[in-house]
């Protein structure tokens, strides 16, 4: 895996700042990107191109070991609670960028704001990170009912704050927890349709579909980037289900 930084000891790694990511740095704006898919020849992938992907959910979900086992590929058992954590003034508990391949992220772990009653609210990230996202990782936890329920909160939130066409997947994370398993996952399929997004349960701590989720996303921006009006969308519904079939990810949680 190529990294586009040098790595700290994952000790510092949640403790120190982290490269600052700026909204406006490393990737093409749809705005051009789509000019240039009409303007023939058709475009070639821009080598470039960051994915900036956010991910949100309830504390505790499991957004940063998500992040870390499709960084590092390992798990590191405890938490990286935001509470006890550097948590910048905007609501972001880690930037980092990877690449892998061609493929590059610029990925934002949102941490939950708390006001000063001490509510939780739902509210990670400030607005301009929302507008900047171009895809945006929602996990609830399979094993927390109200981490699911949570879930149109989070995605009302979105709609309201992100673009309109930001890619939005659902994750129900810690599926390798199925004894204490609170959301079946046809729960999870069902509220996917719902909002018209697509999902899969990961677990950050198996790695199962880490890997998958992230590089769906990035595949979908990257269609959309290059896309030639002529060719048919890509089905990120489809590459999804294809690649379970091909990992026969759901069988070893
Ligand atoms: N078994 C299991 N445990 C997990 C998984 N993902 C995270 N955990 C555990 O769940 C707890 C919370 O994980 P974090 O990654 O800190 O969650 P977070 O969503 O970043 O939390 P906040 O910083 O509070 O927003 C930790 O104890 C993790 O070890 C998973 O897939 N399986």
């Amino acid at each position: 895996m190529e990294r586009m930084e040098s790595m700290e000891p994952i000790s510092a790694y949640y403790t120190t700042a982290y490269p600052e990511i700026q909204p406006d740095s490393g990737y093409v704006s749809r705005e051009t990107t789509d000019n240039q898919a009409k303007t023939p020849p058709a475009p070639s992938y821009d080598e470039e191109l960051v994915h900036k992907t956010i991910l949100v959910g309830d504390s505790g979900v499991g957004k940063t070991s998500l992040l870390v086992q499709f960084d590092q590929g390992k798990f590191i058992p405890g938490s990286f609670s935001a509470t006890n954590k550097v948590v910048t003034v905007d609501g972001v508990k880690v930037k980092l960028q990877v690449s892998k391949g061609n493929l590059k992220w610029a990925l934002t772990v949102g941490a939950m704001i708390w006001d000063t009653a001490g509510q939780e609210r739902f509210r990670s990230v400030t607005h301009a990170y929302y507008r900047d996202a171009h895809a945006l990782l929602l996990l609830y936890d399979i094993t927390s009912k109200s981490s699911f329920d949570n879930i149109t909160a989070w995605l009302t939130e979105i709609h309201e704050y992100a673009q309109s066409d930001v890619v939005i997947m659902l994750l129900g994370n810690k599926g390798d927890m199925s004894s204490e398993r609170a959301i079946r996952r046809d729960e999870g399929e069902r509220l996917a349709r719902e909002y018209t997004v697509p999902f899969m349960e990961t677990s950050a701590k198996t790695g199962v579909n880490v890997e998958l989720a992230f590089t769906a996303v990035a595949k979908e921006l990257k269609h959309r980037a290059v896309q030639h009006p002529n060719e048919p969308k890509f089905q990120i519904h489809e590459y999804i289900e294809s690649q379970k079939e091909k990992s026969g990810c759901c069988s070893y949680f």
